[in-house]
């Protein structure tokens, strides 16, 4: 086994115009962060107890077995090592990679919700559980029939004040609660969300904490019936589960009463506002923005590491085959997505300092920057989960053959990750909301009304320049402008097609049905401007060193141009931009990518995933492809025997019975 670098790896690392050192601190927020990151990682990645068979090999029960016990054993283990609690991440992401986990909706959704949703009594009453796993819970909102339309979900609690109870049903197929990770087989409890009903009266959906399983035999309780959904496109280490419930009776003390309340005579105590029992999703879209940067910057380690290992055609006549990296086209697949992770990446930290921001003033009783929260994650969760999976896509085609093949990782990484796209709010409906909001900010604007955050620029746009006027493209005000225009002015044509299919006698929600393509596209618009604006921004820190700080201009230029150039009409339409515009960039493309080029290998080391994360062939550090290809594939299952067993009950006989008839 060839214990060097590869020799192409290491002439890349060895070109690269900065430390990616230098940039790995950059994006994690210092040295002493990236120390304690790569400390827990190894400390992760070396324990022996995490070892297992790839899980490419396994079927889905094995992979959820697997993972049930290296999750629970990981829980465990953070609790020896006494790992502070804004580490574990680190800790856990070098556990279980890109796989989901049986506890996920547990740490993720189930503990969230409490904390957010629990009034303090409750908080008393189940958080020492949940904290300390003597109780798994998960989130079961999505049901057979409805995921994203929640004022549509059919399972009830009503209220019983005789025994001050709640009684919980599943009136239809569709009720069945039908999706929620870890419940299929692992939670004994779930926070359900469930229509309430008092005296004959809904009031919507609300929170309840329900225990499922017997705490002794976890056995499903007395009109419990639950189960796992099978298998799915990826998520095979997760047990995602179905629900139903026959009048099962549950104290009133257990609807979750941080903001709703009901008495025990049946009185219902109004919240501020009926969307914060739909917190828990805000927050876990924010995440979603964080992941997708960080799962595009996987793919993109794995396929620019490889495509400058793979050598393919000849370029030159009598010359060697050339690194597939040293195709344009080849960067032109990689290098905008490589520029998209760093964008991402960014913008899921401004999206966390948000929502932490958000959410602090919401918990003190100020909820005025509600809307502006949920109009932005919903935005942002959209585009980055978008962009992420043509991303994903895009790197597992530009691995060739290889890239088809689960030891380069893309595949599992693509199924386990595409369904950012769907869950915790479908991505159209997702734009949608973002619009519904530019749509309410806008005609504000129009009131005379100044706006704040991120629709600030909603308040006038720009005019289009005098013709004849030339612009650097390359100037990141240039490109930020361009963008905030182009948000603006989709934002008011969105705005207007609203207006005349109005005017031309549709009611509003026909109107709003009639303008959504353009709606989308303007929340779209809006939240790409976000997103260049903020990796400008970014660019600013006069604490970068110079020699990064080019090199990552280089990647915001490159991401700006890119969205220009594939959305040009966009920008051409009303003439902001014109034809010259457009072809500079295309120009200015090529010329990045050629800069970028020495520099690609050191930008994908920057993002610091160590090879037990990446767990791909085709991605290793050292760029060993072949050999450890090789390797893999003869620990395939079918390679367990060189004669297989089907030989012998299928493949002999037919083939003697063949052979006797000649
Ligand atoms: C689509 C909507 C937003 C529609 O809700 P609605 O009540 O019909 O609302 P509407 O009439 O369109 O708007 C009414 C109003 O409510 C606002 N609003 C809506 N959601 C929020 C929020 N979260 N925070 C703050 N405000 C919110 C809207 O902006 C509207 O405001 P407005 O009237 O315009 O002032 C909602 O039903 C929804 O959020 N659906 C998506 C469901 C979802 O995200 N499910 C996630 C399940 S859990 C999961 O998937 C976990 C996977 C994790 C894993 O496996 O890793
Ligand atoms: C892997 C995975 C894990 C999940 N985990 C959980 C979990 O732990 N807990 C949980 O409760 N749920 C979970 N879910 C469910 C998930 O949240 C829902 O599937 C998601 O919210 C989408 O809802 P839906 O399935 O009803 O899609 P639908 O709404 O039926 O979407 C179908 C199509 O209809 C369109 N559409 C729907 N409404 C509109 C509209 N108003 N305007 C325009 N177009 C519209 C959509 O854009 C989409 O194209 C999970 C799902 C997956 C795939």
């Amino acid at each position: 086994m060839a214990a060097t670098v590869n020799p192409d790896l290491k002439k890349e690392r060895e070109n690269s115009s900065f430390d990616p050192n230098k940039i790995t601190s950059f994006l994690y927020g210092g040295p002493e962060i990236v120390k304690k990151k790569r400390e827990l990682e190894s400390l992760a990645l070396n324990d022996p107890d995490y070892q297992h068979e790839d899980l490419n090999f396994m079927s889905q029960e094995q992979q959820y077995e697997t993972f049930l016990k290296k999750t629970l054993l990981m829980v465990t283990k953070v609790r020896e090592l006494k790992i502070d609690v804004a580490d574990r991440h680190f800790y856990r992401s070098a556990v279980i990679g890109t796989n989901p986990d049986p506890l996920g909706l547990h740490v993720g959704m189930f503990l969230p919700t409490l904390y957010g949703q629990a009034s303090q009594e409750q908080k008393d009453k189940w958080l020492k559980m949940a904290e300390n796993f003597a109780i798994i819970g998960t989130y079961a909102q999505t049901e057979m029939g409805h995921g994203t339309f929640l004022r549509g979900l059919e399972t009830t609690a009503t209220y019983d004040p005789t025994t001050q109870e709640f009684v919980i049903n599943t009136p239809t197929i569709t009720a069945y609660k039908w999706w929620p990770g870890g419940l299929g087989k692992t939670s004994n409890y779930c926070v359900l969300m469930a229509q309430l009903y008092i005296h004959g009266k809904s009031y919507g959906p609300h929170p309840f904490m329900v225990q499922i399983r017997s705490l002794q035999d976890h056995k499903p309780l007395p009109g419990v019936t639950v189960g796992d959904i099978g298998p799915k496109f990826g998520y095979g280490s997760v047990d995602n589960g179905f629900l139903a419930f026959n009048n099962v009776r549950i104290p009133r003390e257990n609807m979750l009463m941080k903001y709703s309340k009901v008495e025990p005579d049946g009185t219902y105590v109004k919240p501020p506002s009926t969307k914060l029992a739909y917190g828990t999703m805000v927050q876990v879209r924010a995440n979603i923005v964080v992941n997708s940067g960080r799962v595009l910057a996987k793919a993109v380690t794995i396929a620019t590491r490889y495509s400058c290992v793979r050598r393919q055609s000849e370029m030159k006549p009598g010359h060697p085959e050339p690194q597939v990296l040293d195709y344009v086209t080849q960067q032109y697949k990689l290098f905008p997505y490589l520029a998209a992770a760093y964008a991402f990446w960014l913008t899921g930290q401004t999206m966390m300092s948000v929502y932490t921001t958000s959410s602090n003033q919401i918990s003190k009783g100020d909820i005025s920057a509600l809307p502006e929260l949920h109009a932005l994650s919903a935005g942002l969760k959209a585009l980055s989960s978008w962009v992420a999976n043509v991303g994903m896509e895009e790197c597992r085609m530009a691995c060739g053959g290889h890239g088809y093949s689960h030891a380069s990782g893309l595949p599992r990484l693509y199924a386990n990750m595409t369904p950012g796209a769907t869950y915790e709010g479908e991505n159209t409906v997702m734009m949608l909301q973002t619009a519904r909001y530019l749509m309410k900010s806008y005609n504000q604007s129009l009131q005379g009304e100044k706006l704040a955050g991120s629709v600030a620029y909603l308040s006038g746009v720009q005019p289009v320049p005098a013709a004849g006027r030339t612009r650097n493209m390359l100037d990141l005000g240039v490109l930020c402008d361009a963008y905030r225009h182009r948000a603006a002015r989709l934002v008011h044509e969105a705005a207007v097609q609203l207006r005349n299919e109005r005017q031309a006698g549709k009611d509003q929600p026909d109107a709003w049905n009639a303008a959504s393509v353009d709606l989308v596209k303007a929340a779209m618009a809006h939240s790409q401007y976000f997103v260049v604006k903020n990796f400008a921004e970014r660019l600013t820190d006069s604490t970068l060193d110079s020699s990064i700080s080019d090199v990552l201009t280089r990647l915001c230029q490159l991401h700006a141009l890119h969205g220009l150039v594939t959305n040009s009409g966009d920008f051409l339409e009303d003439g902001y931009l014109t034809g010259t515009d457009v072809r500079q960039a295309r120009r200015h493309i090529n010329a990045l990518m050629a800069k970028l080029r020495p520099d690609a290998v050191a930008l994908v080391d920057a993002f610091d995933f160590p090879d037990g994360i990446l767990n791909s062939v085709l991605g290793r550090y050292d760029g060993n492809v072949y050999e450890h290809l090789l390797e893999w594939a003869k620990a395939s299952p079918l390679n367990k025997t060189d004669v297989h067993q089907s030989y012998h009950k299928y493949l002999k006989p037919f083939l003697e019975d063949n052979r006797a008839k000649l």
